[in-house]
């Protein structure tokens, strides 16, 4: 890393000169209309050269681009020498600085393939054989519960890295499950989550995966602790805990502690990062539910887009286009947020995961080096699925002051093909018509034209449409769990190409911690209002109210 800001880099101001001088005539309707193969020049195919068949199609020609802007962002990330930071992540070089720590989620998806050396690297295919046996026991009716009944339910306990992956992953891969084995995650602190899960649960029948990377997080020991009394009312014996309960985590010593036996641990390390940690250990929960050969089929779609991230040249590598462009409206633009949305209700909670992977990655405000960025970094992450969410945020992004730029993602076929494929017609009509809409807008004359004499200034004012707003599509034959895999390896490693060019340790989260910590402090002072000392009027007031009204 050099000690160099981003935005000393010489095409950093080459940027923003071309900002300056060119912005007014970025405007997506006259560059396709100025070049009528413009679409073919920004969009590119994916196809894995190894592993099951991924494929998909970025289009990024609906974007506030040039071929010159293009070129010049691509030199920003050669600037930033983002292929030798790939190149040492890869290689297990410790690149997250501040925890002296590889960063080697790759390991994980590797079967072999690339050679690093790192401690763990080589135990990757033994925990996954763990995986494959114990899920294949509970799946076929083999490992059967105290009562000696088959597991018809799994309740996975994490938070953060160790619940999003899994809760994503197997609402994406639906189709893929095993209809008659029920999956419920438990995340919150908040008794409600567990309470209303385990009111649905039988102890008879119902494993507990306990998944924690660090095994020390207060919510999901917590929950675990309630999970395991509520077990032990009905089971009674301790012994029958083994049948019951799993534990995904890097530390043993706490694992044991708990009462989980050793063999019952699912081992990952510390190079797996929680936000990157769903194709470890804490995958379980999806190869129960999806069964392990899809996922090992997810595990090895992401591992094709490794490939191609560490292969591709700059110019045709779909992380890097889709990170250099991203850099162009978070820093150029000023644009504060980056919305995904896909057309796909099975990718339901596909923005919620990447809140956390690209938030928590690329919030950051100190460089590796020590210092303050001068720049803006990681954009607020935020989407629902289409259609719903044309009815409820997309007026602010069609007509609102702010430069949202979106993501756009759909499969071609559907795997529920009810009425003919009808609903899946209608809703791809929509997510052709959305970017489309966004990109080009309705001019005042249109407006006009269509409402005809005698109607209001106002109203013709309302109805127009300023377009020019950009977007990307990504279009794939059908979600299956390779094509998942390597979109999710996609979005991850642009993620990591943005980090490398602002210059910050994507890694680490020490931002999470101060609440952590004020939280523990607070917690002890509870009870009584005299215990209560040390803070700022508005929070004394607000710990006091608690105090007054509280019934427990
Ligand atoms: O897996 P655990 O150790 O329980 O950690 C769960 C989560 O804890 C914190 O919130 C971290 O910021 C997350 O990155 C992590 O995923």
């Amino acid at each position: 890393m050099s000690g160099k800001l981003a935005s000393e880099y010489d095409s950093w101001k080459k940027l923003q000169h071309i900002y300056d001088s060119e912005r007014s005539k970025l405007i997506l309707k006259d560059l396709f209309a100025q070049d009528p193969d413009r679409f073919s020049k920004f969009s590119t195919d994916y196809a894995s050269t190894s592993g099951p068949d991924a494929t998909f199609l970025l289009d990024y020609s609906k974007n506030l681009i040039t071929q010159p802007i293009l070129d010049t962002l691509l030199s920003l990330v050669r600037e930033a020498r983002v292929e030798s930071f790939r190149d040492k992540m890869f290689a297990g070089e410790h690149i997250n600085t501040s925890e002296d720590r590889a960063v080697l989620h790759v390991a994980l998806r590797n079967f072999n393939d690339f050679q690093i050396q790192e401690a763990g690297t080589d135990e990757v295919a033994s925990v996954l054989e763990h995986i494959k046996v114990f899920s294949e026991s509970v799946r076929s009716g083999e490992w059967k519960g105290y009562t000696g009944k088959p597991i018809n339910t799994i309740v996975n306990i994490g938070i953060g890295g160790s619940d999003l992956g899994p809760v994503m992953v197997t609402e994406a891969l639906k189709p893929y499950s095993k209809r008659d084995l029920t999956a419920h995650f438990v995340s919150n602190i908040d008794g409600t989550h567990i309470a209303e899960t385990l009111r649905i649960c039988d102890p008879e029948t119902t494993l507990f995966i306990i998944a924690s990377k660090t095994f020390t997080t207060q919510e999901t020991i917590t929950n675990a602790e309630s999970a395991k009394e509520w077990f032990l009312a009905s089971a009674k014996e301790q012994a029958h805990v083994a049948k019951h309960f799993v534990a995904l985590s890097t530390n043993t010593k706490a694992v044991t502690t708990f009462g989980i036996a050793k063999e019952n641990m699912f081992q990952f390390w510390d190079w797996v990062g929680g936000r990157y940690s769903l194709w470890s250990a804490i995958g379980l929960s999806i190869a129960l539910v999806i069964g392990y050969e899809n996922f090992e089929q997810l595990l090895k779609g992401a591992h094709g887009m490794d490939k191609h991230f560490k292969e591709t040249p700059l110019e045709k590598n779909l992380p890097v286009l889709l990170a250099a462009v991203g850099i162009w409206y978070n820093d150029f633009y000023g644009s504060q947020t980056h919305a995904l949305l896909p057309y796909d209700q099975y990718l339901h909670k596909f923005a919620d995961y990447f809140q956390q992977g690209d938030m928590e990655s690329n919030g950051k405000t100190v460089t590796k080096n020590g210092h303050r960025v001068n720049y803006e970094t990681g954009p607020i992450i935020w989407g629902a699925a289409g259609t719903n969410g044309q009815h409820s945020f997309y007026q602010l992004v069609h007509q609102g002051t702010k430069l949202i730029p979106t993501d756009f993602i759909a499969p071609a076929t559907t795997h529920n093909p009810i009425a003919n494929s009808k609903h899946h017609r209608i809703l791809l009509s929509n997510f052709f018509a959305q970017p489309e809409a966004l990109a080009f807008g309705k001019t005042e004359e249109q407006v006009r034209k269509e409402l005809g004499s005698g109607a209001s200034e106002a109203l013709i004012k309302s109805k127009v449409f300023e377009g020019n707003k950009p977007s990307n599509s990504i279009m794939f034959p059908l979600l299956t769990p390779a094509t998942l895999g390597a979109l999710i390896a996609m979005y991850e490693h642009k993620i990591f190409v943005q980090g490398v060019v602002w210059g910050i340790n994507s890694f680490d989260q020490m931002g999470v911690e101060l609440g952590k910590v004020l939280a523990k402090n607070i917690l002890a002072q509870l009870d009584k209002p005299e215990d209560v000392s040390g803070h700022d009027s508005s929070t004394t007031g607000l710990i006091h109210y608690y105090q007054k009204f509280r019934k427990e």
